[in-house]
């Protein structure tokens, strides 16, 4: 590849990432050489390199791969230094035009421009933590310190801070205002430490007016990052600038947390992201359909789709959202009408991994109820007929809706050996092929199981 080609590349790169993140990430690399099936790139920083390598290294491999490219993996390294004293051949060279941005002179992590108030769908399980980040977000004087909000997997916590974040940018571009993670954050501070910058570092921190800080449970366990994160805090706490941070759990429950810290963290105010209800689940995938209106116009929805989704994927909101780029994507590359029948098969994998987790002792007592038998005799030694039939039956049912093993499976119905299970799951599979009303049966159970 030539520099010609790299530079026709980042056009690309450019129209996907966007001209903030290009501007900060892309911009600073250099094509090095093509050697092997491997890319290599000079980054001006290890911590550029870094950054790019796990945010937009996968784009790059695909854009080189697209532009015919045989590579396998992109390398980032350093580029060398240009000599403290030129070498005399050198010599009458200017150094290099423009210098390599430093780290300690990167702005915060860049901001997705999908994450703003405008799109973040408010249900009852996420209202008081939005009503909170919108009063942040306004930027009058600070009420309270710091603002933490804490929530589980993909409820939208990153979401709320890039809101606050665009919003304080557009109502106050007079503050500073730093977003970040944690993770960058120590990555900085060791980088610092390194490069025995720390006074660049601790100035730096210091400067800002809102400092925001995601997912801070990674420092738990790093102790002199804790220690540099407590003092930045306490520094801007006490300046009166306003923190904001998100974690997974609360700050009581962030383990290996020191104690001062974990009360700092606790004296604003802190609010989470409940597990999303079904309203919610909804009204988001509503909003997203209205958003890829433009982009699939001719596209339609039969009615039912979206609360068959909303009511069967209730893990986070990000399998939601990807259930739901991967359905249109697929309806309209057969430029099919999204159907009950082509949402199932498009999904199955999704639908499956989100199903409710249904245990032994819940099969065995529905079939018991269901067959009118006592749930001990479901699990004890009688093998007449009328008992042993029903037993078959669950053990068929928890060998189909549950992950439990064949031995496993015996242990829960009286410590049976996995060769009886195996026996009755045959029997019953028979059975269902050749009587109806077994088939009909299992089909009832199985429904009133997975409601
Ligand atoms: N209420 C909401 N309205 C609209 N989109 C939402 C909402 N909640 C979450 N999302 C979307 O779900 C995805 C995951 O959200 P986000 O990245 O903010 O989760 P998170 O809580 O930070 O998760 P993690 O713990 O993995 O960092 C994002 O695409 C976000 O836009």
């Amino acid at each position: 590849m030539t520099q010609d080609q790299w530079g026709e590349l980042r056009q690309n790169i450019l129209r996907t990432i966007g001209e903030n993140n290009f501007k900060t990430w892309i911009e600073p690399i250099e094509f090095a050489e093509m050697a092997d099936g491997v890319a290599t790139f000079n980054v001006p920083t290890n911590f550029i390199g870094n950054y790019v390598s796990q945010n937009f290294g996968d784009l790059i491999l695909k854009q080189l791969t697209h532009a015919g490219e045989n590579v396998r993996r992109i390398h980032f390294q350093v580029a060398a230094k240009t000599p403290a004293r030129p070498s005399r051949a050198s010599a009458a060279q200017p150094a290099a035009q423009t210098a390599p941005p430093r780290d300690d002179a990167l702005p915060g992590a860049p901001l997705d421009p999908r994450f703003t108030f405008d799109t973040f769908v408010v249900g009852k399980p996420n209202e008081l933590a939005n009503a909170a980040a919108r009063r942040v977000a306004e930027g009058g004087p600070v009420t309270f310190n710091p603002l933490f909000l804490y929530g589980g997997v993909g409820l939208g916590k990153t979401h709320l801070m890039h809101a606050i974040a665009w919003e304080l940018r557009a109502r106050r571009p007079d503050l500073n205002v730093l977003y970040l993670s944690a993770e960058q954050f120590m990555y900085r501070f060791v980088q610092a430490l390194r490069d025995r910058k720390m006074m660049d570092f601790k100035e730096l921190f210091r400067s800002v007016d809102v400092l925001m800080v995601d997912d801070v449970q990674f420092i738990a366990g790093k102790d002199s990052t804790q220690e540099e994160f407590f003092h930045t805090f306490n520094a801007l706490v006490d300046g009166n600038k306003q923190i904001i941070i998100s974690a997974d759990r609360a700050p009581g429950e962030i383990k290996d947390m020191e104690d001062r810290i974990r009360s700092r963290l606790q004296c604003g105010l802190v609010v989470d992201l409940h597990p999303t209800d079904y309203e919610l689940r909804l009204g988001i995938l509503q909003s997203k359909v209205e958003q890829y209106r433009s982009q699939y116009p001719d596209l339609r929805l039969s009615s039912g789709v979206l609360e068959f989704l909303a009511h069967r994927i209730s893990t986070n909101v990000r399998v939601l959202e990807g259930a739901l780029t991967r359905l249109f994507a697929f309806a309209s590359l057969v430029g099919r009408e999204i159907t009950m029948d082509l949402t199932q098969d498009c999904l199955s994998d999704v639908l499956r991994a989100s199903d409710r987790k249904i245990s032994v002792e819940e099969i065995q007592r529905r079939v018991a109820e269901h067959f009118n038998i006592r749930l001990s005799d479901m699990i004890g030694p009688k093998r007449v007929r009328t008992l042993a039939r029903p037993r078959q039956i669950a053990m068929y049912l928890s060998k189909q809706l549950t992950s439990r093993s064949l031995p496993e499976i015996g242990r829960r119905f009286g410590g049976r050996d996995h060769t009886t299970v195996m026996h009755g799951v045959k029997r019953i599979e028979e059975l269902r092929a050749q009587d109806g009303q077994m088939a009909e049966d299992l089909e009832l159970l199985r429904r009133a199981l997975e409601a």
